[in-house]
């Protein structure tokens, strides 16, 4: 059984450049840690903004570093620069529109911006990515939203499987799965 591959992609030009700390790769991590079980590895990269940035890293990620999930944050609003869901879709085989729904509606119960996320998941082969808002406070509260379906995603599109914490997230795999 291959050791699960976890990337962590933060998207921002002033934190790809050093004008702020990067807080939302590390609270991605920090998550990760509670949530999922060891054995993992994770992979992590620092970007600016802009479609073709994404599309070029997330397709190495996928593709050469074989990674079975990539967890995404930043250049999901509306601003120019945000153009996260443009390199995504360059590189996207199918989307699972459920995903962006339902991290929207659980980041709306704190701020009323929550709908300008275009937050998303896509999977491109055995790779499932999932991108989230830049803001370090929406990682936590998009991943416990969506995160007990994650590892039967992971199983479905036969990347490297996944087991969670149930204390902190309980994975739902169908019965007889
Ligand atoms: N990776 C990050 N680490 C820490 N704080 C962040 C990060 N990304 C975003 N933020 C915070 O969230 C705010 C809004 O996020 P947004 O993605 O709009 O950033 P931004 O202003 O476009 O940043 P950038 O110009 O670096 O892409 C930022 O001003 C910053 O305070
Ligand atoms: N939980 C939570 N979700 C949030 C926010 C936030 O502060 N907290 N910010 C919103 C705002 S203001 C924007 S523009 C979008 C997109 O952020 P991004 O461009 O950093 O990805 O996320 C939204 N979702």
């Amino acid at each position: 059984m291959p050791l699960p591959k976890i990337a962590i992609v933060t998207v921002s030009d002033r934190a790809s450049a050093g004008t702020y700390q990067d807080l939302s790769g590390p609270a991605i991590f920090d998550w990760l840690k509670e949530a999922v079980l060891p054995p993992f590895e994770v992979v992590c990269r620092l970007i600016p903004d802009g479609a073709d940035s994404v599309a070029t890293t997330l397709q190495a990620l996928c593709d050469v570093e074989h990674c079975s999930l990539i967890l995404v944050t930043g250049g999901t609003g509306p601003a120019p620069r945000d153009q996260t869901p443009e390199g995504v879709s360059l590189i996207a085989e199918r989307h699972l529109p459920g995903f962006g729904e339902t991290m929207r509606r659980a980041n709306l119960a704190e701020v009323p911006t929550a709908i300008l996320s275009r937050q998303e998941a896509v999977t491109r082969g055995a790779s499932l990515i999932i991108t989230l808002p830049g803001k370090p406070a929406a990682i936590a509260t998009s991943l416990n939203a969506v995160f007990a379906a994650v590892p039967y995603c992971l199983d479905l599109i036969g990347a490297a499987r996944i087991e969670t914490n149930p204390d902190v997230i309980a994975a739902f795999r169908p019965k007889g799965a």
